[in-house]
C-alpha cells in the first residue's frame, strides 16, 4: 500500500488530477471566509467583471465569485460522501453476494438486478420529490440510486478472487469469513475500491448538479447546481451575461478532469498492461535494419547474436544476450532452460510478438534471408502464419471462446487471402483430421473440448497455411503424460509427411534431446551449448546442460548414476518437473 501510494505520487497524471482536486477542496474549505456573502444584494444586475466583483455580478445583483467560491463547499461535500457511500454499500453488497454466493447470491443479485433496470435519474427525481429538503436529501437519492452497478462490479471481483488458490487456503485453515473477506479480499481490491471511488464522485458531482439545475435541489443554498439553476431563470444566456455561469461550468469541469486523471492514474499504476513505460527506459535499438540478403543454403532461420531488452520501472533488462543459432530446413531444434532463461521471449521475437515494453537491442533474426525484426504492418501479418507459426503453451486459452473451430479455421485462412466459407471449412476438416480428431468437431465449440483436444485444434491451426517453421512453445504444459505422447508422436509424425521444421520450446531437456535433432541451452538469456541431440545424450560439455539433465529421473538403473556435475557457476537452478515421456525413436 505504501509503495502504491508513493508510486501515485510520482505518476503525473495523479500529480496534476491531485493537486488541482486539493486546490479545489482548499477552496471549498478556506475560500469562504474571504469572499462576501454570496447572497447579498451587492450591486446592479447582470454586471460584467469589474474591479469591484472580478466574476461580475448575477441577474440579481449577487457576486459571482463568491458564489462559486461558496458552492463549492457543498457540492464538493456532497460529492464525496455520495462517493464514499455508493462505494462503501456497493463493496458490501457486491463482496457479500460473490463471496458467499448460493442464497445469499441469488437474493442480493435480485435486488441489484432490481435497481439497475430502474433507470436513475428518474428515480433520483422521484426519490427527491418526496424526501425532506437539504444537503441528506441529495446524497441520500444519489447512493440510493447509484450503488446497484458498483455492487455488481465487486460481485464479478470477489468471484472471481474467491476461487484463487489463497482463498481457499484461507478457507482450508478454518479463518471466519469476516477474516477472509477483510484480510484477502479486500487488499487484493484496494487499487477497485480507489477508483470505483473517484468514479462514484464524479458521479454524484454530475448527477447533483444536474438536479440541482433542474430546480429539484434545495434552491435556497448556493451551490454549483443552484448557481447554474438562477443563470437559467435570470435569463443569463437570452441576456448573454457569460461570467454567470462560466466560472461554475469551468469549476465543474476541471473538478471532473481531475477526478478522471486520478481515475486513469489508479488504473495505469494497477493494471500492468496500461503501464506507460519512458522511451529512455529502453536505450535504442543498434540492431541493423537490412530487410533482404540472400537465403544461406541450409539454413531457414538465422538468429545471430540477438539481445532483447524490456523496460522496467528500474530501466532496461536484458532477458535475451548475444543469442545466435541456426535452424535449417526440416530440421527439429530444441531449445531448453529453466522457467524465466528467455525461451517464450525468443519464440515471440521471431514472430514479431515481443510486447511493447520489449525491443530486439542487437542482432537479427533472418528467415530465409529476410530480416524478420524490420517487418512491420502488412509485411508482418503476411509473414506470419504463412511462414512461420506457432502452437501456444495454453492449450486452455488459445482458442477463441466465442467462435466454433470451423470459424476459427475460416478467420485463419481469411487472414491470409479470399477464401469461402466453404473452402474453410473443408481445409477445417481435413486439418482436424490430421491431427486425430473427428472432422465433425468443426461445428464444436472450444468449452466442448478437453486440454489435449485443444492442444490438437492449435496444431491443426498452426498448420493451416503449410509454414516452413513451426514454433511449439510448452505445448504440451498442463496435458497428462499419455495425452503429451500421443500429441508429440502426431506432431512428429506431420513433420515427417510435411516437411516443416520445428523450433521446440521446453524446460523438458529429456523430452527435447528424445524429439529434436539439435538442441541449444538457454541459461539466463545466455545460450551456454548448442549441439546434436546423440552428442549430449552421449556427454555434455557444460556444467548447466549437465546439471539440467542430472535432475531429471532415470528409468534404467544403468541410467540411475547422473553424470559427474562441475560446479556449476553463477546458478540457481529451479528443478523442472520430473516428467518423463517416452518418444519412439527417442532418447532411452
Ligand atoms: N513484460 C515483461 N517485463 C519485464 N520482464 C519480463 C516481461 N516478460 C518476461 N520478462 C522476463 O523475461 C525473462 C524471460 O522470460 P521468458 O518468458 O522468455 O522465460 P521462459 O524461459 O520462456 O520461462 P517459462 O518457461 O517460465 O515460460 C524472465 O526473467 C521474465 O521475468
Amino acid at each position: 500500500m505504501r509503495d502504491f501510494l508513493r508510486r501515485l505520487s510520482r505518476h503525473r497524471k495523479a500529480a496534476v488530477g491531485g493537486g488541482l482536486l486539493l486546490f479545489f477542496l482548499l477552496l471549498a474549505v478556506v475560500g469562504p471566509f474571504f469572499v462576501m456573502d454570496p447572497s447579498d444584494l451587492v450591486g446592479r444586475p447582470h454586471q460584467p467583471p469589474n474591479a469591484a466583483h472580478w466574476f461580475g455580478t448575477t441577474g440579481q445583483g449577487q457576486d459571482v465569485l463568491a458564489q462559486t467560491v461558496v458552492g463549492a463547499r457543498q457540492t464538493l461535500a456532497v460529492g464525496f460522501a455520495v462517493g464514499a457511500l455508493v462505494t462503501l454499500v456497493g463493496a458490501l453488497v457486491g463482496i457479500t453476494a460473490g463471496y458467499l454466493g448460493r442464497r445469499v447470491d441469488d437474493v442480493l443479485s435480485l435486488t441489484t438486478n432490481v435497481f439497475l433496470v430502474i433507470p436513475g435519474m428518474p428515480l433520483a427525481i422521484v426519490l427527491g420529490a418526496y424526501l425532506p429538503s437539504g444537503p441528506l436529501r441529495m446524497v441520500a437519492v444519489l447512493t440510493v440510486a447509484g450503488w446497484a452497478w458498483n455492487a455488481r462490479v465487486f460481485r464479478a471481483e470477489s468471484l472471481a478472487l474467491r476461487g484463487r488458490d489463497f482463498v481457499s487456503a484461507a478457507v482450508v485453515t478454518g479463518e471466519s469469513h469476516s477474516r477472509i473477506v477483510s484480510r484477502e479480499l479486500l487488499p487484493n481490491m484496494a487499487s477497485l475500491v480507489g477508483s470505483s471511488f473517484i468514479g462514484n464522485t464524479l458521479y454524484a458531482v454530475g448527477a447533483q448538479v444536474g438536479l440541482e439545475f433542474l430546480g429539484l435541489g434545495d434552491v435556497s443554498v448556493v451551490t454549483w447546481g443552484t448557481n447554474l439553476y438562477w443563470a437559467g431563470n435570470d435569463a443569463a444566456l437570452l441576456t448573454r451575461s457569460w461570467w454567470i455561469f462560466v466560472p461554475t461550468g469551468m469549476c465543474i469541469a476541471l473538478v471532473g478532469f481531475a477526478l478522471t486523471l486520478l481515475s486513469s492514474a489508479i488504473d495505469e499504476l494497477t493494471n500492468p498492461s496500461l503501464r506507460v513505460h519512458k522511451p529512455a527506459a529502453l536505450p535504442a535499438s543498434t540492431a541493423p535494419r537490412a530487410h533482404l540478403e540472400k537465403p544461406v543454403p541450409g539454413v531457414l532461420l538465422r538468429v545471430q547474436d540477438v539481445c532483447i531488452d524490456y523496460a522496467t520501472e528500474k530501466g532496461a533488462s536484458r532477458v535475451v544476450d548475444s543469442v545466435s543459432f541456426d535452424v535449417a530446413p526440416g530440421e527439429v531444434f530444441g531449445l531448453a532452460g529453466e522457467s524465466g532463461s528467455g525461451k517464450s521471449t525468443i519464440g515471440s521475437a521471431l514472430l514479431g510478438l515481443l510486447p511493447s515494453s520489449a525491443r530486439v537491442a542487437q542482432g537479427r533474426i533472418l528467415f530465409n534471408g529476410m530480416d524478420v525484426t524490420a517487418l512491420e504492418g502488412p509485411a508482418l501479418r503476411a509473414f506470419r502464419w504463412r511462414q512461420v507459426s506457432m502452437v501456444f503453451q495454453s492449450a486452455m486459452s488459445a482458442l477463441n471462446p466465442v467462435l466454433t473451430l470451423g470459424e476459427q479455421f475460416h478467420d485463419t485462412l481469411a487472414a491470409h487471402g479470399r477464401v469461402s466459407r466453404a473452402t474453410s471449412y473443408a481445409r477445417a476438416r481435413e486439418l482436424l483430421g490430421m491431427v486425430g480428431l473427428s472432422p465433425d468437431l468443426v461445428t464444436a465449440w472450444p468449452h466442448q473440448l478437453s486440454g489435449g483436444m485443444r492442444q490438437r485444434v492449435g496444431i491443426a491451426l498452426a498448420l493451416a497455411l503449410e509454414p516452413r517453421l513451426v514454433i511449439m512453445d510448452e505445448p504440451t504444459t498442463a496435458l497428462d503424460v499419455v495425452v503429451q505422447k500421443e500429441l508429440l508422436q502426431r506432431m512428429v509424425e506431420l513433420k515427417q509427411r510435411l516437411g516443416f521444421a520445428m523450433l521446440f520450446i521446453t524446460h523438458d531437456l529429456p523430452l527435447l534431446l528424445a524429439l529434436s535433432d539439435r538442441v541449444g541451452v538457454l541459461q539466463g538469456g545466455k545460450l551456454v551449448e548448442v549441439d546434436t541431440s546423440a552428442n549430449l545424450r552421449a556427454g555434455a560439455r557444460h556444467p548447466y546442460t549437465q546439471l539440467l539433465l542430472s535432475s531429471f529421473p532415470h528409468l534404467s538403473a544403468k541410467d540411475a548414476a547422473p553424470p559427474p556435475v562441475q560446479k556449476a557457476p553463477e546458478l540457481s537452478v529451479s528443478r523442472p518437473s520430473t516428467r518423463v515421456a517416452a518418444i519412439p525413436g527417442g532418447h532411452r
